[in-house]
């Protein structure tokens, strides 16, 4: 008899606690939740949502298909998360800039273990604030414009050894290499050889387990990537040892972070420093490789545009002297049409397809509900390659940047308190590393494969392979 009484006293607390839910919501922050509707589309399977349809196909035919369907807004359920996901400029522009305070960044768990729980893009409100001004000031057009002739001298003996050797490169894999160099020079200026080969090597493990599935099992990729992770600390403390034992007072990023005081006088951590120098070698590396990746390809695939990068950067190697002196940020900032290239590749390759946010509270947008927990993701993607703001989208069409695109259309490196602080130093590797490939050296794609590999950046078929020849050297 209690036992009946005790289920029917539960039932009853159960179902009232339930009914009650909308009105406790909205007693508890004002907000009149019963009045919109959530957005339009299918939260899929229970669970599973509709992980299975993203996944299976290019994601970004998912998202079309959604969009053609449900228009700017639409919800839907991913790996056991209800998203919303947001295809209009608009829109991106309501959760990464205007609105930013009702959205945080949100990771797996698992991935923010592996880049470090202190890492700037995991967090939002001061601490952030604070880090963010200090990266964005290291990576500024006055101080990157001083790394010109080191990144110079990395774009050179990338280029050297692609052709010295003979071989058929993955060109993404080798500008994986190039974009790490100038990550570490960014950071830690010169770099004694030893540490940097032991930071390389170390990260490579990282970066390989990664995307992993998470278990602890001894000798998966995972767990062998935790034990880099760890390893990569103790490096960055013989590191920070030595720096702080000859007293050098360093102007790269690790000197900022260094000296950093808040307004209490407080210092950062070791771990605090370690996640954000490991956090910018992550953000910088794949997209930077994958950016220039695609440019080669781009400029591959149209000789007549090659022919006309080739020439404005000839007229520069001549005014340099035959390539004598060093490149100047000021000739940098004149290669106009090799910048249109850049900016149309940025486009096509969207290489951050989309962001992630959470809702932490309710929010309303244009009379949607999106509920607190909700993941919220702007589709970059989406918006470049829309008709409407970018004419024959599926065309590589660097001349329809000399017009400027219409405002929050073209985000590539994002928009608002989380924009990209490396993106000029993105651009100028680019720039450096095209002067001197079409200046002095010659490619060939070898393969006809086309297409889009995900990994989980896109990047060309099999990482385009190539073969490289100095000018003086080239097969007739
Ligand atoms: C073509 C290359 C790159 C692309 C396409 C790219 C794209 C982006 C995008 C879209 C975001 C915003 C993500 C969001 O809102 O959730 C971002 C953030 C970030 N990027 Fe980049 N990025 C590139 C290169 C770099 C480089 C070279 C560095 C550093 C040297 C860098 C460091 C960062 C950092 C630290 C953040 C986080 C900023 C914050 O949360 O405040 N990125 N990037």
């Amino acid at each position: 008899m209690e036992t009946i009484v005790f289920i029917i006293l539960y039932v009853i607390l159960f179902l009232s606690t339930l009914l009650s839910y909308p009105f406790l919501r909205k007693q508890k922050r004002g907000f009149p939740i019963e009045r919109y509707k959530l957005p339009p589309g299918s939260m899929g399977w229970p669970y599973i949502g509709e992980t299975l349809q993203l996944y299976s196909q290019d994601p970004n035919i998912f998202f079309l298909t959604k969009q053609k369907r449900y228009g700017e807004i639409f919800k839907t359920q991913i790996l056991g998360c209800p998203c919303v996901m947001l295809a209009s400029p608009e829109a991106a522009r309501f959760v990464l800039v205007t609105h930013a305070h009702l959205f945080k960044p949100t990771y797996p768990k698992s991935k923010e273990m592996m880049i470090g729980p202190w890492a700037l893009f995991f967090h939002q409100g001061e601490y952030h604030t604070r880090l963010r001004k200090l990266v964005q000031y290291s990576l500024a057009p006055d101080t990157i414009r001083k790394l010109i002739p080191d990144i110079e001298h990395i774009a050179l003996s990338a280029l050297d050894s692609w052709a010295a050797s003979g071989q058929v490169i993955n060109t993404f894999y080798e500008m994986k290499k190039f974009s790490f160099d100038v990550g570490i020079l960014s950071i830690f200026g010169h770099l004694d050889g030893g540490y940097k080969e032991k930071l390389e090597e170390n990260y490579r493990i990282v970066d390989k387990g990664y995307n992993s599935f998470p278990t602890k099992i001894p000798g998966s990729a995972h767990h062998k990537a935790l034990r880099a992770r760890k390893r990569l600390n103790q490096i960055l403390s013989e590191i920070i040892r030595e720096r702080k034992e000859k007293r050098l007072v360093e102007k790269d990023l690790l000197g900022h972070l260094l000296n950093f005081k808040d307004e209490k006088g407080e210092t950062l951590t070791e771990d605090q420093i370690a996640d954000n120098i490991i956090g910018i070698l992550f953000a910088a590396q794949d997209t930077t490789a994958s950016f220039i990746t695609w440019i080669l390809k781009f400029l591959h695939d149209d000789p007549k545009l090659l022919e006309a990068v080739k020439a404005e950067q000839k007229a520069i190697y001549e005014s340099n002297n035959g390539g004598k002196e060093h490149l100047t940020w000021a000739q940098t900032r004149k290669m106009t049409l090799t910048y249109r290239v850049l900016l149309e590749g940025l486009r096509m390759a969207s290489i951050i397809s989309f962001t992630f946010r959470e809702a932490v509270v309710d929010v309303e947008y244009k009379g949607y509900l999106i509920p607190k927990g909700w993941k919220v993701m702007p589709l970059f993607r989406n918006i470049h390659h829309n008709p409407e703001f970018f004419s024959d989208p599926h065309d590589f069409d660097p001349s329809r940047f000399e017009v400027a695109p219409k405002p929050n259309t073209f985000m590539p490196f994002g928009n608002g308190v989380h924009a990209c602080p490396g993106n000029e130093l993105a651009k100028l590797e680019a720039l450096i590393l095209i002067h001197h490939l079409v200046t002095k050296f010659r490619w060939e794609v070898v393969g006809s494969e086309s297409g889009i590999q995900y990994g989980p950046f896109p990047v060309p078929q099999q990482g385009l392979p190539a073969r490289f020849w100095k000018q003086s050297s080239c097969p007739s």
